[in-house]
């Protein structure tokens, strides 16, 4: 098998602290263009990786019942759903399944589902102090304070929006005409994203950003599925609040049109403004807007509530 060399940078987090102004550099080159990145020697074993997938595994193999005593709830985005979030680009419901998860949210008990509470808190903990480094970078190269963003997102504070998201896309034959994850760009800041080897499906278009329109018939370019390297992307509301410097790009998950697929399992983690934090780039681009409101209104659209397709949010771009 030849192997596929990825079409964005892979950026090394080792020795950050003496390091860290060059990571910056590297780490604003990627965002500013293709939006995408992968990062490399960040501190999750491939071992912790391979646990949390465990979990992620057990938890979708529990019963519909189970998995449904915790709804998809829109007012707060978290819960199970099943082939529910239909995409504007599409008009059609993803097919998988995915549960979002907060500090605070509602967790399955230990009686069904043992360590998958403790477990997962742990690998959030972890995501969180890659974050950390990631938008302290991303805040100086804007000219804020280096923990402007950090604590613009800070997972203590009770209005977080931080979420984990697992997502399972089930196994499928002949896929033509149907999305696993239809055209997309990501709604929070930044979108740390963890796959497994052999479960490829993940589509990029760089150079196609949020605030023009759907990107479709673009062309994509695969970005090959390893566990091990972090796929970190721009979200809508990370570009807005950087004056659309750092670019919120394309992106979609798809089985093959003829043929099998086999499941695949992704880990998204989330990085979201706080509710109540009020988001102005620099230069002051568009109009102070809290993340609650701008988060929240993108969000509702994919799930079937205010939803209107090629929606635009009057402040940027679609949704
Ligand atoms: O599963 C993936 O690889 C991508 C998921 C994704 O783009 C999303 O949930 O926003
Ligand atoms: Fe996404």
């Amino acid at each position: 098998m030849t192997d596929i060399k990825p079409p964005v940078p892979a950026i090394s987090l080792k020795d950050f602290e003496s390091r860290k102004d060059e990571i910056t550099k590297e780490l604003l080159e990627a965002a500013e263009t293709a939006g995408f990145f992968t990062l490399v020697d960040h501190g999750i074993s491939i071992e912790e990786i391979n646990d949390q997938f465990a979990l992620s595994r057990e938890y979708f193999n529990l019963p519909h019942e189970v998995k449904a005593k915790i709804p998809h709830d829109i007012r707060n985005n978290n819960g199970w759903e099943y082939k529910s979030q239909i995409r504007p680009s599409t008009g059609q419901a993803d097919q998988k399944e995915s549960f979002w998860l907060q500090h605070d949210s509602k967790w399955p008990s230990d009686e069904d589902l043992p360590n998958f509470r403790a477990g997962t808190k742990k690998f959030m903990s972890k995501c969180e102090g890659i974050s950390e480094k990631i938008l302290a970078c991303f805040s100086v190269g804007l000219g804020f304070s280096e923990d402007h963003l950090i604590k613009a997102m800070d997972v203590t504070a009770p209005d977080n929006l931080t979420q984990l998201r697992l997502i399972h896309y089930m196994a499928s034959e002949n896929a033509a005409g149907t999305w696993r994850a239809g055209n997309h760009t990501d709604v929070g800041c930044l979108t740390l994203l963890f796959q497994r080897d052999g479960e490829d499906g993940l589509e990029i278009c760089p150079g196609r950003e949020s605030h023009t329109d759907h990107a479709i018939g673009d062309t994509f370019t695969p970005l090959p599925a390893k566990t091990g390297p972090i796929v970190v992307n721009i979200g809508d509301m990370l570009m807005a609040w950087s004056d659309d410097r750092l670019k919120a790009n394309f992106h979609r998950v798809r089985a093959k049109d003829t043929g099998k697929s086999p499941d695949r399992y992704s880990i998204a983690y989330f990085n979201t403004g706080r509710k109540n934090v009020v988001m102005q780039g620099p230069l002051k681009k568009y109009p102070p807007i809290t993340c609650g409101d701008y988060f929240l209104g993108k969000t509702k659209s994919q799930f079937g509530h205010n939803f209107k397709k090629n929606q635009v949010n009057p402040t940027v771009g679609t949704v």
